[in-house]
């Protein structure tokens, strides 16, 4: 069939664009434990997929809200990681944007508005990050990267 796909059942193989959004308040960043399929029971930042025609900023300013309600500001591209996840319960490879943000306004509080997908969101010092991490993110920690440098 001359067919590119390596994952069988018709599943598309090509790579995918995630982006991941570093909010950061104050020495912390907010995290949650992921309930998607891939990287179930790890915890990532909020983020998602770049639609079609989407800006970086634009699509972090959506899935911020999206996720945890909180309006972002000041976003900033940081660096991407790329992941190929072959243990998951389907294969895939996300090239990852991440981006950094401040919230607009300090006093309001993140919102578990898709608790299909996390368990909740915290605050987390970048010394004292909860684990596991989602891979992309954990690829970014081990790189020596900081938000804070
Ligand atoms: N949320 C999030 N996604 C990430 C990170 N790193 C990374 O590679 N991704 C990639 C892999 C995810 O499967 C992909 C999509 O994000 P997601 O799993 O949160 O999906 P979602 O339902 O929020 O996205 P969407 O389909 O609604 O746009 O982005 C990260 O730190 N946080
Ligand atoms: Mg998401």
């Amino acid at each position: 069939m001359g067919s590119r796909s390596r994952s069988g059942g018709g599943a598309a193989a090509e790579p995918k664009v995630g982006l991941g959004v570093v909010v950061v308040k104050g020495e912390t960043v907010l995290m949650g434990r992921r309930r998607s399929s891939i990287g179930a029971s790890t915890f990532a930042v909020p983020g998602g997929h770049l639609e079609f025609g989407e800006s970086f900023e634009d699509c972090a300013k959506r899935e911020v809200k999206e996720e945890t309600g909180l309006d972002i500001e000041k976003i900033e591209f940081l660096t991407a990681t790329n992941t190929v996840f072959l243990d998951e319960p389907r294969p895939a490879h996300y090239v990852t944007i991440f981006v950094r943000a401040v919230l607009a306004n300090p006093q309001q509080e993140a919102q578990n508005l898709e608790p299909e997908k996390c368990d909740g969101w915290s605050w987390y010092g970048w010394n004292d990050l909860p684990k596991p991490l989602f891979r992309p993110l954990e690829t970014l920690v081990e790189s020596g990267f900081s938000p804070f440098k």
